[in-house]
């Protein structure tokens, strides 16, 4: 085995269905007393239920995170906090409203307790992200790690399935790459690769009957496994590729991920051949790259980044960026054939090696 440094993160995990109902007995032990509760505009309903549930240990509802943290919207949510002399941040949501928890953390402390409703993993990472003038600028800070998350499966029912397809993939994203991380390590290897199988498993059962709470329990426990690895290893082209799609072309989060994995995968696969067999093994397919491309096809996900806004004229200037401060990645990074991935990825072609 090859030498390894693993540093474990403080978070504590209630996981099971109607785990929401320990929510008050989670915000006293964290010494808590007065919640600043946090959603998008379209999750008001269930931040509502929260500060009902919370009582008057909620001190107000903070309903306006929006993808990607605009500085803007992060300044009035921390003048919020302030105002409302809250003592932690309850984010109920997925990674919009998770990293704007974060954004007040990194300011004030605030501990975090997250309630992720989607499988986009930020609520395990220290990782944080914040938007000014249309740049968007990430980083890792243990302050915002979320103190205490709870997943309740019951909560992910109403995840539309298209969103839970693609954000299914997401999280298998982080868990692919970490496989072939330059800091990765046996434990988050062992994680990656059960939670490849936990949400792959569940994705057509979710398609089929999207309330089947075994498939939604399923997933969401591969998508602790997989923001975990996200948390605790560096990713790669395939992170570095949709940062730049995301930024710098506003492209939708979680369908860019979708449609770029199979082709990074492809572009890795002979460099990581380990990590193309434990994707393989947790997919149950004889090719990873090919395996990924079909969980999104055959799920009705979007293949083709000219399906969700890229216009192929940019394609060339994302490769330039793709290249600028680049991610540690297997295979070194060779314009022409990043190109040619991004090409391949515009129009839907199957990944290529
Ligand atoms: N910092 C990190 O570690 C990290 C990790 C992953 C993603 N992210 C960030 O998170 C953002 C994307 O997060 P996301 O993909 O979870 O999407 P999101 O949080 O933007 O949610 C997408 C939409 O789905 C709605 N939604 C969420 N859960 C729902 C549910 N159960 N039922 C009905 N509607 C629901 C939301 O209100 C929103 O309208 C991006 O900005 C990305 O960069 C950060
Ligand atoms: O955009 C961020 O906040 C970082 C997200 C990240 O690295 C994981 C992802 O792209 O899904």
């Amino acid at each position: 085995m090859k030498p390894f440094i693993y540093t474990a993160q403080p978070s504590r995990v209630i996981f099971g269905n109607g785990a929401l109902a320990q929510l008050s007995e989670e915000i006293n032990a964290m010494g808590a007393k007065k919640a600043l509760v946090l959603s998008t505009p379209e999750q008001r309903a269930s931040a509502q239920k929260i500060a009902d549930l919370l009582g008057s240990h909620a001190v107000g509802i903070f309903d306006r995170a929006v993808m990607h943290v605009p500085i803007e919207t992060a300044r009035e949510a921390r003048a919020v906090a302030r105002q409302l002399g809250a003592d932690c941040a309850v984010a109920i949501g997925g990674g919009s409203t998770i990293g704007l928890g974060k954004a007040i953390a990194m300011e004030s402390g605030l501990p975090i307790l997250a309630i992720p409703t989607t499988y986009a993993g930020s609520e395990m990472t220290p990782i944080f992200g914040i938007t000014e003038a249309g740049i968007k600028k990430t980083g890792r800070d243990l302050r915002v790690l979320p103190r205490t998350v709870i997943y309740d499966p019951e909560l992910s029912q109403s995840l539309p399935v298209g969103l839970s397809v693609t954000s299914g993939i997401n999280a298998i994203a982080h868990a692919a790459e970490g496989l072939y991380a330059v800091d990765g390590n046996p434990i988050m290897s062992l994680m990656a690769e059960e939670g490849i199988a936990a949400i792959s498993r569940a994705l057509p059962q979710i398609r089929q009957q999207s309330d089947q709470m075994a498939a939604r329990s399923d997933a969401l426990y591969g998508a602790w496994l997989c923001g975990t690895v996200l948390g605790h290893v560096g990713m790669a082209l395939h992170h570095k590729l949709c940062h730049t799609l995301g930024g710098s072309f506003n492209l939708p989060h979680a369908e860019t991920h979708t449609i770029v994995l199979s082709h990074a995968l492809a572009y890795n696969a002979k460099a990581a051949p380990q990590a193309m067999v434990r994707i393989a093994r947790a997919l149950q397919v004889d090719s990873a790259p090919q395996g990924i491309y079909e969980l999104a096809l055959h799920n009705g996900a979007p293949v083709a980044l000219k399906d969700i806004g890229m216009r192929e004229q940019d394609l060339d200037k994302a490769c330039d960026i793709a290249l600028q401060n680049q991610y540690p990645n297997p295979r070194p990074l060779e314009r022409s054939a990043l190109r040619q991935l991004l090409q391949n990825a515009f129009d839907g072609a199957p990944p290529q090696a």
